[in-house]
């Protein structure tokens, strides 16, 4: 069995950051495992506090996990402080793991700053260079490139721009586009579409983790990149079509079980 390691954010009410995470992971039949940055108070409504994970017991759990299982593939997501990317940035170099998917987390769909304003620049510099590919939506594509997206040209644009900052390959996220949720990919030479009908639905909590785990995984099972996202945005397109109003806010995605449908024992038909 692949063995897959989140490094991000705990969401108390289990719609986003790692519990997205291990739930994306169990889906894809990998083993997961977990390296907390920090714990957020969270519900379906907001984000209502935030403690830090000290950069120490960031390393010290980073350092358990590598020194004793092989990893196949790494997913960051929320990363908070300057400090905090620095020692994982620090701890990847020296543990070299083969696949890196980086979400640059900024802001809560809620409003949240889970990423100091401070550290962007110390994630820009530090995280994307190790990424095998880097899953912004078009907000955090904005942040880093300082230039406005809207459209599917503006996108291409962005990728190419983002794609100059280092990482393997870049997937540009649609969305928050007012059209289809159309997700880009480039990786120096080659864009590559994945389309997906706009659904309508409030229940949206997580989607970026869940896609972002969902690449690790069918990078951790071998998969090519492309098909990698491929597989994933279908994933990410079953599971907010069988989403759920839980709480009184943005409701979360539904992990749908692949080895369960396998053996056709999941209620739940692609
Ligand atoms: N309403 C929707 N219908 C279909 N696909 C969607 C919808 N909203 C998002 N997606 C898809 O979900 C994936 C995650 O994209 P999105 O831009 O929502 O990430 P995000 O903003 O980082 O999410 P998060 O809330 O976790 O930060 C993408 O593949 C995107 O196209
Ligand atoms: C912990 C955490 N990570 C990421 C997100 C992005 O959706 C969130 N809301 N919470």
């Amino acid at each position: 069995m692949k063995k897959v390691l989140t490094i991000a954010g705990s969401d108390s009410s289990g719609g986003a950051g790692i519990q997205a995470d291990l739930k994306a992971f169990s889906a894809h039949g990998v083993f997961g495992m977990s390296v907390i940055t920090a714990v957020t108070a969270q519900n379906t409504q907001g984000v209502f506090a935030v403690q830090d994970m000290t950069p120490e017991m960031i390393a010290s759990q980073l350092d358990a996990i590598f020194s004793d299982i092989e990893v196949d593939a790494v997913k960051i997501g929320m990363v908070s402080q300057i400090e905090t990317i620095k020692i994982i940035a620090e701890k990847l170099k020296q543990y070299s793991p083969k696949n890196i998917v980086v979400d640059p987390v900024m802001i809560s769909k809620s409003g949240y700053d889970l990423l100091s304003p401070d550290a962007k620049e110390t994630l820009i510099q530090e995280l994307i260079p190790l990424a095998t590919v880097i899953t912004p939506n078009l907000p955090e594509a904005e942040v880093i490139t300082g230039k406005k997206i809207e459209t599917i040209e503006e996108m291409k644009e962005a990728a190419i721009d983002l794609y100059s900052k280092g990482a393997k390959a870049v997937l540009v996220k649609g969305g928050h586009l007012e059209d289809d949720a159309t997700d880009i990919s480039y990786d120096g030479k080659t864009f590559t579409y994945y389309h997906g009908k706009r659904i309508e639905s409030n229940n949206t909590h997580g989607t970026g983790c869940t896609l972002s785990s969902a690449i690790a995984s069918n990078l951790a099972n071998e998969l090519s990149l492309t098909e990698a996202i491929q597989e994933a945005k279908d994933y990410i397109t079953t599971a907010i079509k069988h989403s759920f109003p839980i709480g009184k806010g943005v409701g979360p995605v539904h992990h749908f079980y692949t080895l369960y449908e396998n053996a056709g024992m999941n209620k739940v038909k692609k």
